[in-house]
């Protein structure tokens, strides 16, 4: 099996707990794309791209990257407070998906605020620029975020989406081709247990994987240790309530086929 994550630190600890194992790693759009077209095999998916494409894919169970309140990496920005986006821009960082839709559907439906929106590179200085807020996923918004800039109001989103919803948010889940699940069900079966096992160590020992992080210099080793210990990695039933109300709001903006939910690889029974 070829698997996939993220370059990004929320991958940190199943990466750490993987060891010597090759991952090809990437971009969540590049990764989205390498899935579909079967360049590997297991890999994380943007929840968003997996309910477009929810007919191809299974999701593997008990594994997602998302958060209960407070996620660190998939903020908003802004200049004053959200009802003073009525009438004005948002740019929408190119990385995302699932934030830059959950805060279309939230300044929509929860700040009633009717904005223009614009997919943009993401830099955050450049994407101010000719917008008054930006939302941005990742390491950028992780950094945005811990040191965050004169002037800026910095909203997170998985804070938002549990006060509104009280219920976790989970922005990407592991998935596999459901081709390949039908041809290979044992090695993936293994994947899924390997996947498991490395997301339990990383998390058991989150203090090396904060170092290991930290040594790209872009977060210190404390900043690396809140983060890692704010992600959530679990997928149990209060997220799966999250994403089925999710996918419902994002199916009534047009953004997902209507009904899409996610089916679990079921083993290889
Ligand atoms: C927690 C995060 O979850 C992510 C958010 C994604 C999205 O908004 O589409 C996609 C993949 C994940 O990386 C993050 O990027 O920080």
């Amino acid at each position: 099996m070829r698997l996939g994550a993220f370059t990004f630190a929320n991958c940190g600890a199943v990466r750490w707990g993987l060891g010597e194992r090759p991952v090809e790693t990437g971009s969540p759009e590049a990764m989205a794309a390498a899935l579909l077209a079967g360049e590997v095999d297991v890999a994380p998916i943007s929840l968003v791209e997996y309910l477009r494409n929810h007919d191809r894919l299974l999701a593997l169970p008990d594994l997602a990257i998302g958060s209960d309140g407070e996620v660190l990496s998939c903020q908003l920005f802004t200049r004053g407070p959200l009802e003073d986006l009525d009438g004005g821009r948002v740019a929408l960082g190119s990385t995302s998906r699932t934030a830059a839709l959950l805060a279309t559907i939230l300044l929509t439906e929860w700040a009633g605020v009717t904005a223009e929106y614009r997919v943009e590179p993401p830099v955050l200085a450049d994407m101010l620029r000719g917008a008054d807020a930006a939302v941005l996923i990742g390491d950028a918004a992780l950094v945005e975020t811990l040191h965050p800039r004169p002037g800026l109001r910095v909203h997170d989103l998985g804070t938002l989406w549990r006060d509104w919803t009280g219920l976790p948010m989970v922005f990407a889940v592991w998935a596999v081709r459901r081709s390949t699940a039908a041809r290979r069900p044992a090695d993936v079966s293994a994947a899924h247990a390997t996947l498991l096992e490395a997301a339990r160590q990383g998390v058991r020992q989150l203090d090396e994987v904060a170092e290991s992080l930290a040594g790209s210099g872009l977060f210190t080793r404390e900043e690396m240790s809140r983060y890692l210990a704010t992600l959530d990695h679990t997928l149990g039933e209060r997220h799966l309530a999250g994403i089925r109300h999710f996918a419902k709001l994002a199916a009534r903006h047009g953004a997902v086929p209507e009904g899409a939910d996610l089916t679990f690889f079921g083993g290889a029974a």
